[in-house]
């Protein structure tokens, strides 16, 4: 089977690449496979920048095609946090605490003004190729409680109106469909001829 290399230890973005990537007939291969005990700090201020560290650093390792994926979520009430501190912004990686953190800043934001979206930078790196990044974004709004199991990171406060669901609602292949991440892949197979 091919297979693509993903520069992330988020095993909640390795499902959503396998959702989309599988029925393209691709393995999805992640740093737990290839570098585990490679640790990529996050030094950028941009999504983009983090992206392009993170596939830059595992292709050079590698010696191969890589894609790195930087994402977050910017609300609109909160002059666009958490930006690119999503991860960390609470706990390190702590879903829990990072929820209720947004929720305890959002609770005097009225339902009109909760709006947010989801961005995800996506740059592709390799020993013979420039770096190149391309960015996918997904609208939505903030509740005040969770709902749905699926997903990962704030996706159960995340509400997108169009399905009148909340991303943890949705299948792999639902959110997919709709995400930041999967608006991104497809932009990202939309431009690969023209890159490499
Ligand atoms: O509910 C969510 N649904 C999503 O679809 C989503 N995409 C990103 N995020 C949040 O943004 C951080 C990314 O930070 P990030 O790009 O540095 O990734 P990460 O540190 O988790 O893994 P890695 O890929 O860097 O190894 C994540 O941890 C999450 O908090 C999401 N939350
Ligand atoms: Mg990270």
């Amino acid at each position: 089977m091919k297979q693509v290399v993903i520069a992330t230890k988020n095993k909640g973005k390795a499902k959503d690449f396998e959702a989309l990537f599988t029925p393209l007939g691709y393995e999805v291969v992640t740093m737990f496979d290839v570098a585990p005990d490679m640790e990529i700090e996050e030094t950028g201020t941009t999504f983009e920048e983090n992206a392009v560290l993170k596939a830059e650093t595992l292709a050079q390792a590698l010696g191969k095609l890589v894609i790195a994926d930087d994402s977050g979520l910017a609300v609109d009430a909160l002059g666009g946090e958490p930006g690119v501190y999503s991860a960390r912004y609470a706990g390190d990686h702590d879903d829990e605490a990072n929820i209720i953190k947004v929720m305890e800043k959002m609770n005097e934001v009225p339902d009109e003004k909760r709006t947010a979206r989801f961005c995800c930078a996506l740059a592709i790196a390799g020993p013979e190729m420039e770096s190149h990044t391309v960015f996918g974004t997904c609208e939505g709004v903030i509740l005040r409680e969770k709902r749905g199991t699926n997903g990962f990171g704030y996706d159960p406060i995340f509400f997108v109106p169009e399905l009148n669901r909340t991303m943890a609602e949705l299948t792999p292949e639902e959110k997919g469909a709709i995400s930041h991440r999967g608006n991104a892949i497809r932009k990202l197979a939309e431009e690969l001829p023209n890159i490499m």
